[in-house]
């Protein structure tokens, strides 16, 4: 039996792995079962990647908006401002998306920094050459935890060149006008990221010290992320949910904009290959045919998630009908 120690676990009511600890497989899973949602400390990203990074994305934000826009659209990838999809959601934020595995246009956004692509480029390389590393680790003591072999099942997909990830940048203004907004419950609530879920296998964020991040509790009752520059915080995605049949669930979050500072938040969502079936591992289903959703592939699930609105459960068309 596996005992788990909660002393030192939590940090604000988020769980909290520190990735040098020996137990933190264990805590990990306890994590991901409980909340979808954790926070991790002693990673070795280097800071440099990250404020090379920051400092890159600095420059491209504060540009004039004329120039940002021949960045876009956000087809998925490239420039958005306010509009989140292409479905009709929108929040206080601009975005840059782009594809980790194939030659994005880096061109477009060089000529507006006035800098060499090469720049930018390496700058978004590094940083997620290293995120990467962290979340095949991670990927690989969760495997650990639930006592699967080999240990890479999840992490080979992410590793494969085909593998289907994507980085994205998140720049949310300060907005003056919350302090006008009411909402019920008297709270100046503008949203900047609607709620959702990931659709990938896992998400790996990183922002400045502006707080807006919040996470759904299976209680239904939103708590918000104390913001932590040097940390990095973690997000189950779809795919996970379904790898490990509902195990883990994908956990719902949102960010609210902020009246007086600007959140800059940086974002690697792991992904499969498109070709990839996803479908339970054997070893976490009861019986054969104790999957709790349908077989699909990465692909089939991405095209009818881009489909959807942000908010929407975008599983729902995956799950098996209940035999009642
Ligand atoms: C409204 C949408 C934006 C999104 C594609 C979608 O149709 C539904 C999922 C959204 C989401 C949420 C997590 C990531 O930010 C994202 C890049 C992703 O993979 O799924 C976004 C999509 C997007 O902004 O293109
Ligand atoms: O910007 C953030 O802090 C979170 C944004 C997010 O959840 C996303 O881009 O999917
Ligand atoms: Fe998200």
């Amino acid at each position: 039996m596996v005992i788990l120690s909660k002393q030192n676990s939590f940090f604000n009511g988020v769980p909290l792995i520190d990735l040098s600890k020996p137990d933190s497989k264990n805590l990990i899973v306890n994590a991901c079962e409980e909340f979808g949602f954790f926070k991790v400390i002693s990673h070795d990203v280097p800071m440099e990647f990250i404020s090379k990074l920051e400092s890159e994305a600095i420059k491209f934000f504060s540009s004039p908006l004329s120039e940002k826009l021949k960045a876009g659209p956000a087809d998925p990838f490239g420039y958005g401002n306010k509009q989140i999809g292409t479905n009709g959601d929108f929040g206080w934020v601009e975005h840059i998306l782009v594809s980790t595995n194939s030659e994005f246009n880096y061109q477009k956004f060089a000529s507006i920094l006035g800098v060499n692509p090469e720049n930018i480029r390496a700058a978004v390389n590094d940083y997620v050459s290293a995120v990467k590393k962290m979340s095949c680790d991670i990927l690989e003591m969760l495997a650990e935890g639930l006592n699967i072999h080999p240990t890479n099942v999840f992490s080979k997909l992410l590793m494969d060149e085909n593998s289907d990830s994507v980085f994205r940048l998140n720049h949310y203004p300060p907005c003056s006008e919350i302090e006008g907004l009411n909402d019920n419950n008297n709270n100046n609530n503008l949203i900047g990221f609607g709620e959702h879920t990931d659709p990938q296998i896992i998400s790996i964020l990183r922002s400045n010290n502006t707080s807006g991040l919040q996470i759904l509790l299976k209680d239904g009752h939103w708590i918000s992320v104390p913001p932590d520059e040097h940390s990095f915080f973690v997000n189950v995605g779809d795919s996970l949910q379904v790898m490990t049949n509902g195990r883990f669930k994908s956990v719902k979050h949102r960010v609210l904009a902020n009246s007086v500072k600007s959140r800059l938040s940086m974002i690697y969502f792991g992904g499969p290959p498109l070709s990839e079936k996803i479908a339970p591992l054997p070893s976490l289903m009861e019986g054969e045919d104790s999957s709790l959703y349908k077989e699909f592939t990465w692909f089939e699930y991405k095209k009818s998630a881009y489909k959807t609105r942000l908010a929407d459960n975008r599983l729902i068309h995956f799950e098996k009908i209940a035999a009642s």
